[in-house]
């Protein structure tokens, strides 16, 4: 069974006054060769949601199901393992090790993981992004534009089968914006990658297979 499904889940963080219910009996679904967007306002709960449906942090309740299996509950080493084999996440601190160059960022990925995508398919992505330039400079060396691109083409360097970004186009202009949702569109229509972007940018809409909207931690499909 493919597809990513959460049912029922909640998030509470903090207890007693500075108890805070960030995502409340969230059922979402998405299924293989899908692009789904997420959008809600700033302080909705995008980024606990796709925490969690990436199993980077846990719910206070309800089950997040990956490819049939409940990842609540693999032991942290399973955990871990799944994340490295089938989830690839773009976050928005682009996560990029400060002294490694781009290219060092891709060689540090192939040495803990293997099956990686090919020299030329990887070629093909730098050049969509724009970033074969960019290869021997360091992160501090780049624009905000240039490092979201460069944590794009990292998630999917290892060739995940999910994707899972968290607003992959905030810093970017509307070309480069468009470019990047039509290359995700093409991953997941063509190369059967399922991919989930949360967003604010209500111009996405249109590019995704569904849509979700999330207020308060309150998710519906639109
Ligand atoms: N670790 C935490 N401890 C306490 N509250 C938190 C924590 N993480 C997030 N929150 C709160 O949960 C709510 C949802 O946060 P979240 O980051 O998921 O929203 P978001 O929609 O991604 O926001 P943004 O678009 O601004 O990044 C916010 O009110 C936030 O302050």
């Amino acid at each position: 069974m493919t597809g990513l499904k959460l049912i029922d889940v909640s998030k509470v963080y903090g207890t007693g006054s500075s108890r805070f219910v960030a995502l409340s009996q969230v059922n979402f679904e998405v299924e293989e060769s899908q692009l789904v967007l997420v959008v809600g306002p700033s302080g909705s709960g995008k980024t606990t949601f796709l925490t969690i449906a990436g199993g980077l942090q846990t719910p206070s309740s309800g089950d997040v199901l990956i490819n049939g299996q409940d990842i609540t509950l693999l032991s942290q080493k399973e955990q871990t393992k799944m994340r490295l084999t089938t989830v690839g996440f773009v976050l928005q601190a682009y996560n990029l090790v400060p002294y490694l160059t781009v290219k060092e960022q891709f060689d540090l990925l192939e040495k803990v993981k293997t099956n990686n995508l090919s020299e030329k398919q990887f070629n093909s992505v730098l050049n969509i992004l724009g970033i074969k330039e960019l290869l021997f400079k360091y992160p501090d060396e780049l624009s905000g534009g240039q490092k979201q691109r460069v944590a794009i083409a990292r998630a999917l360097f290892a060739d995940p089968e999910y994707i899972l970004a968290d607003e992959p186009t905030a810093s970017l202009d509307t070309g480069r914006t468009m470019q990047v949702m039509n290359l995700l569109k093409r991953l997941a229509h063509e190369n059967q990658k399922t991919i989930i972007v949360v967003t604010h940018d209500l111009r996405l809409e249109k590019m995704a297979d569904k849509v979700y909207q999330i207020t308060d931690g309150k998710m519906k499909k639109v």
